[in-house]
């Protein structure tokens, strides 16, 4: 029955409720226990029956009770964790750069230059079916002949531009003269644009237009002589 005592309030500690208003009632903690039992043996205490305080000694909410004034942690809102970085300091920025509107970070305006657009734009030609690079490549290794002629000359210009027609094409390219006729519907950039160095050196043309491609290779089985200059009239 100790245990039952426990749990109501001494008649002393009871308010009268007729006369005065509720008094706060103070809990006051269990007592420490003392440790003197530590032999293990089974002498039962009254206080050993006591239950533990409720809410315990430093709870949440006893510390509000007791103290609504102290802080609390509150929950921050993203902002308030994370308050605008400081104004950038505008004694350390460079004279003659500016700073507004672009953020300290911009390249300075002398480097932004806008890049240069090309000229003519490189028209994407649709090849004929069954002539693909791959299909080219097949049809110069395949031995048929693409030159036209028994040997290799020595070609001068006026003989070069002989050879100008969609049917009997030649071009220099590097010194090197080539018999384009059969390559005319395998290239990726037309036959027009190719047609145009037809009968001539289109040594420069080739370059300004895809000095990466790889000529010699590409027509080396269409290999009709070299250019020369013109033989003197005497
Ligand atoms: C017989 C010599 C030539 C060969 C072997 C040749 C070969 C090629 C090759 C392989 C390409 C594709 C390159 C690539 O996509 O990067 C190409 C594209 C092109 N070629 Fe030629 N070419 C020759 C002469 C010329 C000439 C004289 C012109 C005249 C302007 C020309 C104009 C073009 C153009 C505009 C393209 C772009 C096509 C594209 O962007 O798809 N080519 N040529």
């Amino acid at each position: 029955m100790s245990f039952l005592r426990n749990w109501f309030p001494t008649p002393s500690a009871v308010p009268s409720i007729s006369t005065s208003p509720p008094a706060l009632v103070q809990v006051s903690p269990p007592p420490a226990e003392d440790d003197q039992d530590d032999d293990g043996s089974d002498t039962e205490k009254e206080t050993d029956d006591n239950p533990p305080a409720f809410p315990s000694l430093n709870s949440a909410q006893r510390m509000q009770v007791q103290e609504p004034s102290t802080s609390i942690p509150k929950i921050l809102t993203d902002s308030q964790l994370m308050p605008p970085p400081p104004a950038p300091n505008l004694i350390n920025r460079t004279i003659g750069v500016p700073t507004s509107g672009r953020g300290g970070l911009a390249v300075p305006p002398t480097t932004t230059k806008a890049p240069v657009k090309p000229s003519k734009k490189r028209e994407k030609v649709a090849l004929a079916p069954g002539h693909s690079p791959l299909d080219w490549a097949a049809l110069k290794s395949s031995g048929q002949d693409l030159r036209g002629v028994d040997s290799l000359m020595r070609i001068p210009p006026s003989v070069l531009k002989q050879h100008k027609t969609r049917d009997d094409a030649w071009s220099a390219f590097n010194g090197k003269v080539y018999n384009i006729t059969a390559y005319l519907p395998f290239h990726p950039g037309g036959e027009k644009e190719l047609m145009r160095v037809a009968g001539r050196d289109g040594t420069k043309l080739f370059a300004s237009t895809h000095a990466w491609v790889n000529v010699e290779f590409m027509l080396d089985s269409c290999l009709v002589g070299f250019l020369v200059s013109e033989p003197s009239s005497s």
